[in-house]
Order: C-alpha cells, then sequence, then structure tokens
C-alpha cells in the first residue's frame, strides 16, 4: 500500500459517508502503514481516531480492499508514533476477526441507559422494556417501525443486551434482514438448510432489523415467513423492525404482512424539541466525562435543538462534529464557531418557519386577528398569546431577541425576554398554557 492507493481508497469513502463525514473524519488522516493485514492511519487527536475506529472500519478496509491490498484491521491514534508490535494483527489472527464481525453485530453503546424518551418514542421504549423483561410473550412480534435515524436499531439492541445479561441461558438473535438472507443464500449454496433452519428455529428470542430488504426477494420472504410462524408457534418472542409499517412493505406476501401486523405495531415519530435537546445532553455530558475540560457556551445545544430536526442520526453527527473540533481547539465551543463549523449541515435543515407563520397560528388557536401581534393593545386576552408566539419564535427560528422584537410591532428586546421567561414560567404552573405550547409547536414543526 502507498500513499497514492490510500488516496484512491478515500475517494470511495468519501462517496461512502458523505460529504460532511468526509471532511470531517475521514479528510484529516494520513497513511502511516499497511503491515500485516493492519492498516495504520495517523489521525489529529485521540478522539478522532476512536470514532473513526468505532465508526468507518468497515468502509474504509472495504475501500482498501478496492484498490488490491488486503486490510483486515484498522488502527488509528494519534500523533506519528509506530505501532508497538503487541498490537499489530498477526496473519493468524486476521480472518477469525474478519469473520467475527460478521456475527458479533451488537453495539455496545445501544443499550436502554443511552436510550432517552420522550413523547415520540416511549410508546415503542414501553414496549422494548417489555419485551427484555424476559416474561411470558404478550404481544408477537413486536412491530417498530419509523422513518431513519430514529433509534429502532438503538431499541433492538437494548432489548438484546438486556436479555443476555439478565437471562444468559435464553438464546437470543439479532440480525438485520439481509444477514438473514446472507445466511440463508449460504445455507443453499452449501447445501446445509437443516442447519440454517435448525439455527433459527432454536432461538428464544429473534430481532430481525430492517425487514422491509426482503421486499421482491420471494424465497428469502418464503424463509422468513417460516421461521417467524415456527417461533411464534412456539410462543418464542420475535421483534421486527422496518422504515414504514407492515401495510407500507410493498412487494411482499399479503399472507406475511397481515402476520406480521397481528402482535403490537408501534411507531417512533420524529423526535420533537425536548428530545433532541435531551439527545444533546446526554452526548455532552457523556464527552465531558471523558474530558474534563471541554466548554460548550449556553444556549448552543438549545440553538442546535431547534434547527436541527432532520434525525436524532443527523443531530448525534452535528454534536459529534463539535466534539472534534473542541478536542483540536482546546477551547470554549461558542455559538458563533458551532455556526461555523456546521455551517453547510445547518443550511441543508435550515427550516422555512418564519416568525409570520408563528403568528399565524398562534392567532389561530387564540381566535385573535394578525394585528394583535404588533398592536399596543395590554388586554390579557391579547398579551398572553402574543407572549407565547415571541416565545415559540426565539425557540423555533434563529432569530434573536431584538429581531423578534421589531416583528413584534416594534417591541424592545427585553419585552421578548420577559415573555419568554414569563411563559416557561407558566408552563410550569399553568397545564393550560404547557399544553397550548405543545400543541402550537407541534402544528408548526409538523
Ligand atoms: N432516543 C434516543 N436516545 C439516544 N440516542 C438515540 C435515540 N434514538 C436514536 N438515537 C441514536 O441515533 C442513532 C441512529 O439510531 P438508530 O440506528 O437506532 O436508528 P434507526 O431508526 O434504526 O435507523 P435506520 O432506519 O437508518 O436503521 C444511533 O446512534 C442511536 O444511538
Amino acid at each position: 500500500m502507498s500513499m497514492d492507493a490510500w488516496e484512491t481508497a478515500k475517494g470511495g469513502i468519501r462517496k461512502d459517508v458523505g460529504t460532511h463525514n468526509y471532511t470531517t473524519w475521514i479528510e484529516p488522516l494520513s497513511f502511516r502503514s499497511l503491515d500485516e493485514g493492519t492498516l495504520s492511519l495517523a489521525s489529529p487527536t485521540e478522539f478522532i481516531g476512536k470514532w473513526v475506529m468505532q465508526n468507518f472500519e468497515e468502509p474504509i478496509l472495504r475501500h482498501v480492499g478496492a484498490t488490491g491490498m488486503s486490510a483486515a484491521r484498522l488502527v488509528c491514534a494519534a500523533g506519528a508514533r509506530a505501532m508497538p508490535a503487541a498490537v499489530r494483527a498477526t496473519p493468524d489472527e486476521t480472518a477469525p476477526r474478519a469473520r467475527l464481525r460478521q456475527e458479533n453485530t451488537l453495539d455496545k453503546r445501544f443499550n436502554f441507559d443511552s436510550f432517552v424518551v420522550g413523547k415520540s418514542n416511549e410508546m415503542a421504549h414501553a414496549a422494548a422494556r417489555r419485551v427484555a423483561s424476559g416474561g411470558a410473550v404478550s404481544f408477537n412480534p413486536l412491530f417498530l417501525h419509523s422513518r431513519v435515524g430514529l433509534g429502532k436499531t438503538h431499541l433492538m439492541q437494548a432489548i438484546a443486551w438486556e436479555l443476555q445479561e439478565t437471562q444468559p441461558e435464553k438464546k437470543v438473535m439479532y440480525l438485520s434482514a439481509e444477514q438473514f438472507m446472507y445466511r440463508f443464500v449460504q445455507s443453499l449454496r452449501e447445501k446445509a438448510t437443516m442447519d440454517f433452519k435448525e439455527l433459527f428455529r432454536t432461538v428464544d428470542v429473534l430481532l430481525v432489523d430492517d425487514v422491509q430488504f426482503i421486499s421482491g426477494k420471494n424465497n428469502t420472504q418464503e424463509e422468513f415467513f417460516h421461521t417467524f410462524n415456527a417461533l411464534v408457534d412456539q410462543g418464542k418472542q420475535v421483534v421486527i423492525s422496518a422504515d414504514r409499517s407492515p401495510a407500507e412493505i410493498s412487494d411482499v406476501e399479503e399472507r406475511i404482512t397481515s402476520r406480521l401486523q397481528q402482535g403490537l405495531v408501534v411507531d417512533l415519530h420524529p423526535a420533537d424539541y425536548e428530545l433532541r435537546l435531551g439527545v444533546l445532553q446526554q452526548r455532552v455530558d457523556g464527552f465531558a466525562a471523558q474530558n474534563p475540560e471541554f466548554e460548550i457556551a449556553d444556549g448552543v445545544l438549545e440553538f442546535l435543538a431547534s434547527r436541527i430536526t432532520a434525525s436524532i442520526r443527523v443531530l448525534e453527527g452535528a454534536v459529534m462534529r463539535l466534539f472534534a473540533y473542541a478536542d483540536l481547539v482546546k477551547q470554549e465551543v461558542t455559538l458563533e464557531q458551532a455556526q461555523d463549523v456546521l455551517s453547510d449541515l445547518l443550511r441543508a435543515s435550515e427550516r422555512k418557519l418564519t416568525i409570520e407563520q408563528i403568528m399565524k397560528v398562534t392567532c389561530e388557536h387564540y381566535a385573535l386577528r394578525m394585528s394583535d401581534m404588533t398592536s399596543a393593545r395590554r388586554s390579557r386576552t391579547v398579551a398572553r398569546p402574543r407572549q407565547m408566539a415571541m416565545f415559540l419564535a426565539k425557540k423555533l427560528t434563529p432569530r434573536s431577541y431584538p429581531e423578534i422584537g421589531r416583528k413584534f410591532g416594534g417591541r424592545d428586546h427585553t419585552t421578548v425576554l420577559y415573555a419568554v421567561r414569563k411563559i416557561e414560567e407558566l408552563m410550569a404552573s399553568e397545564p393550560q398554557i404547557a399544553e397550548d405550547a405543545q400543541l402550537l409547536q407541534r402544528k408548526l414543526e409538523g
């Protein structure tokens, strides 16, 4: 392997991981050596190195492999020191390792402790907890669905971890529908379908991720259906996830989709502001525990939570980039820096929500006229909704206090500040206000 080959591999990796990930994580790496199957890359910091190994090992090794080199293991560390011989993989070790990667698909980070619960996922979380408690099977299968990056895999793996820990005698199997197919096809090729059936029909809990993958793949579908029925008939728990509801999966036989709906079907909704903030806060706490010098200015997380609404995965990607940055510059991350570091991402998820829309929806809700939002009237029936609209404007748009004040009939920024505090205070003491705020926010974000 030469530097040139690494440059070629980088082109492929870029396509796989996307430009955002590439510029933050891959670009700063430099080639160090490829020795006995171990690819060694230098990263600017320990943090970046660790994250790359955790998240990008597979595409890196694959693209290096595509240049004709054989790399089975990645070491990515800071500094220019050569790796001590002891941590190098010997040729004997590399083969079983590669196989192990196939089998061992559980990610340590995906457990119940690290799963933040909010309104949008509480049903799914409760159902997953129930399955993980390992008691009598009360719904079968549990079918979890949502758009991408909202926690299905996380919950499924949390179930698997919990069961492994509390009931180690149970045979728990987690795999993606793609892996299911791969194993099935392999068993056909090796004339070992009996072993395949035996393997799958003797598990106590089967968790199959991304089941939409079997759409249009008739033999795999058929085998999946038999496996599924055999387990359910024996009272064994099955958990399925997909990116849509059973009824929406096309090119899968009706008898299969109807069977999939016989248990409990739960969807994870897009994360709301509180959940987004909760996930950010959790990641920051985790990072700060490892990096005590890490500091982030007030308001940065709130800003990110209000602006990055796409999915939890995107949100997580954003906060990891901030950590990588903080790790390099070693100073407090300010709002300006965060905006700068994440500018591409923020542009991509820029919402079109305007203060006018917020005023309009608020007026509709309280049966007021738009002119009430900008007028000088101070009666409570008008002033309170106006404060609510100001509060929502601050929370849901990147506008500053003075900008919001100007939109609301040229009011001073202190009036807006007061309105935001007032509503926050009332939300804690008056359930009606809290309910109004939530309802309006849902309408505006929907
Ligand atoms: N409620 C949550 N609390 C903490 N982290 C979460 C939560 N939901 C999702 N995440 C994190 O977001 C990332 C994406 O989640 P996950 O892979 O489970 O999504 P998914 O719904 O399975 O997506 P896909 O449909 O693409 O497979 C993971 O890193 C996961 O840990």
